[in-house]
């Protein structure tokens, strides 16, 4: 994942940095939950004595003795942004204090690693209930990247499995209270209501689960993006059924000039895992009784007690 923003293979495929960044993101999710107990005034004198928080910052040293042979080669760069080197765009940036290096990079960890690992549990605890679709995502991949592997071209051509994945993501979207914005100018809404310049904003995308929006929507239909599709009366109509489009409806990977920049790169990484594990794996998953999921303040967990019995299969390709 790493690779997508540091295209130094030295770095990104260093299994220490590999295990710290990912340990970083985990354990941040259980420090920022441990601090909301606390008020804002108190966190920072709460934080020195939270296991959690101090296991953070000795990480985040570790982080940063680990980029210093990146700062160095980084130091020696020209401050010019070269397209196919994302590292030059963040040292542009910076412009050239790689002080924040380490932050920055987590940043992106974190938002990266954690959406696409959330919403991977949603698809397989949601296709492992319906085996006509386990059977029909398997012939797409034996036709569509059979002869060919994977490529761009293939990867798109996914069509069902790209519909399993906007399916996954509108029943179980990371949090129901997307978009978060500030005003950063009165706006007037069409209904009258005045929404005053610094208001900070939240958006409510509950009616991207409920049946408001879409027919049967509390029920995971793996099929729906496709059918909409095969149904669509022109090519922009139906590419607005992708996986990495967003509208009001469906805002997933949020929506305008903020949405997920990263989303091209994270619905070829899904569908890439998707291709292994259904090739690959007979998988029967258990539900807790509570349900697949469920509610934590305004994000959507995954449940921990969700449980997989897999089994080794013969895939019909090499992939
Ligand atoms: C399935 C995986 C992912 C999901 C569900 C996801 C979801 C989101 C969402 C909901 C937002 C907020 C958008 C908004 O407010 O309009 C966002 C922003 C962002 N995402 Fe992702 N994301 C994923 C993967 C990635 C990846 C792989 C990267 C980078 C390689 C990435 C980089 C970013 C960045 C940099 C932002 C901030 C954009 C801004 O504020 O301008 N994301 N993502």
């Amino acid at each position: 994942m790493s690779r997508t923003f540091i295209n130094d293979k030295d770095f990104y495929r260093n299994p220490e940095w590999v295990h710290a960044s990912s340990e970083y993101v985990e354990l941040s999710a259980l420090a920022g939950y441990e601090l909301r107990a606390f008020p804002k005034w108190a966190k920072k004198f709460a934080a020195p004595f939270l296991p959690s928080c101090r296991k953070l910052q000795s990480l985040f040293d570790h982080i940063n003795s680990l980029l210093e042979p990146l700062k160095d080669k980084l130091h020696e760069q020209k401050l010019e942004v070269d397209p196919k080197n994302p590292l030059s765009f963040l040292n542009q940036k910076l412009e050239g204090q790689l002080d924040e290096l380490g932050s920055t990079l987590i940043a992106l960890c974190l938002v990266s690693y954690d959406g696409g690992g959330e919403l991977f549990t949603h698809v397989l605890h949601s296709v492992w209930r319906n085996e006509q679709l386990i059977n029909d995502l398997r012939s797409e991949i034996v036709n569509v990247v059979g002869d060919e592997g994977f490529n761009k071209n293939t990867l798109q051509n996914l069509v069902l499995m790209d519909s399993v994945l906007k399916e996954a993501q509108r029943m179980h979207p990371e949090s129901v209270l997307q978009l978060q914005r500030i005003a950063l100018e009165e706006v007037v809404l069409p209904d009258g209501l005045i929404i005053p310049k610094g208001t900070p904003l939240l958006v409510s995308g509950c009616h991207m689960i409920d049946a408001s929006v879409w027919p049967d929507g509390d029920k995971f239909d793996g099929y729906r993006f496709f059918n909409l599709r095969q149904k669509a009366d022109s090519s922009t109509r139906q590419a607005s059924y992708n996986f990495t489009s967003t509208s009001k409806d469906h805002f997933g990977f949020g929506h305008g000039s903020q949405a997920c920049p990263g989303r091209f790169f994270a619905s070829y990484m899904q569908k890439i895992l998707l291709c292994h594990v259904i090739m690959k794996y007979d998988v029967l998953v258990t539900i807790p009784e509570e349900g697949a999921w469920f509610q934590r303040g305004s994000t959507h967990v995954a449940h921990p007690g969700l449980k997989a019995r897999v089994r080794r299969r013969k895939e019909e390709i090499q992939l």
